[in-house]
């Protein structure tokens, strides 16, 4: 497993080691020894799935404390543009974004620790999306950032007047009016 540093401190995406055969390939989406063998100690308690078709752009997402949660993100079937943005306070990367393509090619992973928003937008045609995350869902603390937030400024890699986002998602605050309350 390699872990690969991004511009964001913390942010890291995760290449594991395929194993690949004329069956076809295996590989250990999650280890926790080997996460922590490279300084990642992350107790993970939930895991998700959602499929989406082309064009859908969820998020963004996060919970405030004190149930933030860090997420292992990889796309199992299909291609997603992933982005996380920094919402640590006294953070030097603080309101800064990071995306990068997932897809069921390059079996990489997005590991985003707490106090980042998160969110993706759908490339392929369909895509099925699976993360673990290490608080459980707490609606009352689930908070958004809109997407198109000219301060973000997002390239969400697709043509956004065709963009399928919730109406939930349409109602999100800019970056400058969200709550938050996390801290470097
Ligand atoms: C997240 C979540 C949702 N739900 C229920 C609540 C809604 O009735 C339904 C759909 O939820 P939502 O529209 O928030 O799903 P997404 O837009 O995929 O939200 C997720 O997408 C972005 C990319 C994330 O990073 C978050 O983990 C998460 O917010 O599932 C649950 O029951 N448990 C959960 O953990």
């Amino acid at each position: 497993m390699e872990i690969i540093s991004t511009p964001i401190r913390d942010l890291v995406i995760v290449k594991n080691q395929i194993f690949a055969d004329s069956r076809g390939f295996f590989l250990e989406s999650y280890n926790k020894k080997r996460l922590a063998e490279s300084g990642i100690n992350i107790d993970f308690c939930q895991d998700n799935l959602s499929k989406s078709s082309y064009g859908v752009v969820r998020g963004l997402h996060y919970q405030l404390n004190p149930h933030c949660q860090s997420k292992l993100v990889s796309v199992i079937v299909g291609k997603v543009y992933d982005v996380a943005v920094d919402l640590r306070k006294g953070s030097p990367t603080f309101g800064q974004w990071f995306g990068v393509e997932l897809s069921e090619e390059n079996k990489l992973q997005f590991l985003i620790p707490q106090g980042f928003a998160h969110g993706f937008s759908v490339l392929s045609e369909t895509a099925v999306f699976s993360y673990k995350c290490d608080d459980f869902y707490d609606p009352t603390l689930e908070r958004g950032i809109i997407y198109n937030d000219p301060a973000l400024n997002i390239d969400w890699q697709i043509p956004l007047q065709e963009a399928i986002i919730s109406e939930k998602d349409l109602k999100h605050p800019t970056l400058e009016k969200a709550e938050m309350n996390f801290v470097y």
